[in-house]
């Protein structure tokens, strides 16, 4: 019989999400042949009398589990030698600030399974936690284009018990004439799309959205072949765009003059060309006054993203003029909202949402081992890189 252990999060700031509920638990448990142990946590967004409440055992030394689930990258010290893991280690884009942890894994014959690897065949992600970054995130866009403009209020989610109550907020809401472009096509974008309807904002098609006047709230939705086009051909393949993304050129630019409110989704790496330019926010058509930066990538498909803003304080303002990181809501400033652990303000919701995920997709190839899927997503085997990560051989110092 599998173990499974529910970790403690230990990164900071600290993360209150966890991989399965207690209603999850007590189901794993009941239907499978499966034990799940919970280390004792005091911040953990389900107390641990809540996993007690559903006969779960909760307990410090989770040493005895085969398993261990946790969300974000595990510290260092925290790390038990010769144990299987499952969390986003944010080490396949061979992020410096995670190169420490992938070598302590591997020093300690540790194997690494990553959820964001977790693929199926045709490279769609299995399981993650962008729906809630999406609702989050298009929350505080608008919640500080309001704070900039006045003309409506919207208070904070995470002071909201769940999703249910925060839809309740939105009951009443007047919105001035606004234009919002939606970019991306995964969990975010479904997450954004979410909000969107839920204040009843209007969808645009991408060339009314270009060329007509509404009297109304509108938002127009940007998918891969609205955004980017091959250099040659002027057309979009996804399998070329994945493949070549530096084969493309973006057609972001031209939605710039007619947009209030950017609400970004995509996904980005280095190749793939960026939304817009640093030079262009300088340009009297950048109309542009409030760019949710969802995907957050630093200086990536959105540049003026110049670092990471908190749950506590999430806008700050960027100069348009020197590019500068000001306060927000100045009239010569574009408000950016750039947190990158969004999900945490819902954490509830965001867990179960996360945990039905791994139930469904995951959980039977854990507990039968050798599934491709599983094979695919692991970065370590006991201590070894894998062949499929094997070009990390240098970041993890071997
Ligand atoms: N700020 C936060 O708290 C937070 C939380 C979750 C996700 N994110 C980020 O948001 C972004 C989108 O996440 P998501 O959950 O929507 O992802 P997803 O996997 O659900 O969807 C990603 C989309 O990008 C496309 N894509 C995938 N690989 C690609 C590639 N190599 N080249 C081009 N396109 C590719 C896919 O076709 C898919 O439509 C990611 O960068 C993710 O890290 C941020």
């Amino acid at each position: 019989m599998l173990t499974i252990g529910l970790i403690r999060e230990g990164k900071i700031p600290p993360d209150n999400r966890v991989a399965l509920t207690p209603a999850q638990c007590k189901w794993i448990q009941q239907n499978l042949s499966v034990t799940i142990k919970v280390q004792q946590c005091e911040i953990r967004c389900f107390k641990d009398r809540e996993y007690i409440e559903a006969g779960i055992e909760v307990k410090e030394d989770i040493g005895d589990c085969d398993v261990l689930l946790g969300i974000k990258e595990v510290p260092v010290g925290m790390l038990i030698p010769g144990k299987t893991y499952l969390f986003f280690s944010h080490t396949k884009k061979m992020q410096p600030y995670n190169q420490k942890l992938l070598q302590n894994i591997i020093s300690k014959k540790i194997t690494l399974i990553d959820y964001e690897c977790l693929e199926h065949d045709d490279g769609t992600r299995i399981i993650g936690f962008g729906f809630f970054a999406g609702v989050v995130g298009a929350h505080n866009g608008m919640m500080a284009y309001g704070n900039r403009t006045g003309a409506f209020k919207l208070g904070r989610v995470y002071k909201q018990k769940s999703f249910q109550q925060l839809i309740h907020t939105y009951f009443g809401l007047q919105l001035p004439l606004l234009k919002i472009a939606v970019t991306g096509s995964g969990r975010v974008a479904h997450g954004i799309l979410e909000v969107m309807n839920l204040m009843e904002i209007h969808e645009a098609e991408p060339d009314e959205y270009l060329e007509k006047k509404f009297d109304y709230p509108v938002y127009v939705h940007l998918k891969g072949a609205d955004l980017y086009e091959d250099k040659l051909t002027c057309k979009y393949s996804r399998i070329g765009f994945h493949e070549h993304p530096e084969n493309y050129n973006c057609l972001f630019k031209k939605y710039i003059s007619e947009t209030d409110i950017l609400l970004n989704g995509v996904y980005w790496e280095e190749k793939i060309p960026r939304l817009f330019e640093m030079v262009d926010i300088k340009k009297p058509d950048f109309t542009i006054t409030t760019i949710a930066d969802i995907s957050d990538d630093r200086n990536g498909s959105v540049p003026c993203n110049i670092g990471d803003a908190t749950m506590e304080d999430p806008i700050y303002g960027v100069d348009k003029l020197t590019g500068k990181k000001t306060i927000p809501y100045l009239e010569n400033s574009i408000d950016i909202m750039a947190v990158g652990n969004l999900p945490n303000e819902l954490p509830r919701d965001a867990s179960r949402y996360f945990g039905e995920q791994l139930i469904k997709f995951i959980l039977n190839d854990l507990i039968k081992g050798g599934s491709k899927i599983i094979t695919n997503a692991t970065i370590v085997k006991e201590g070894n890189l894998t062949n499929e990560f094997g070009y990390l051989k240098e970041y993890a110092g071997l």
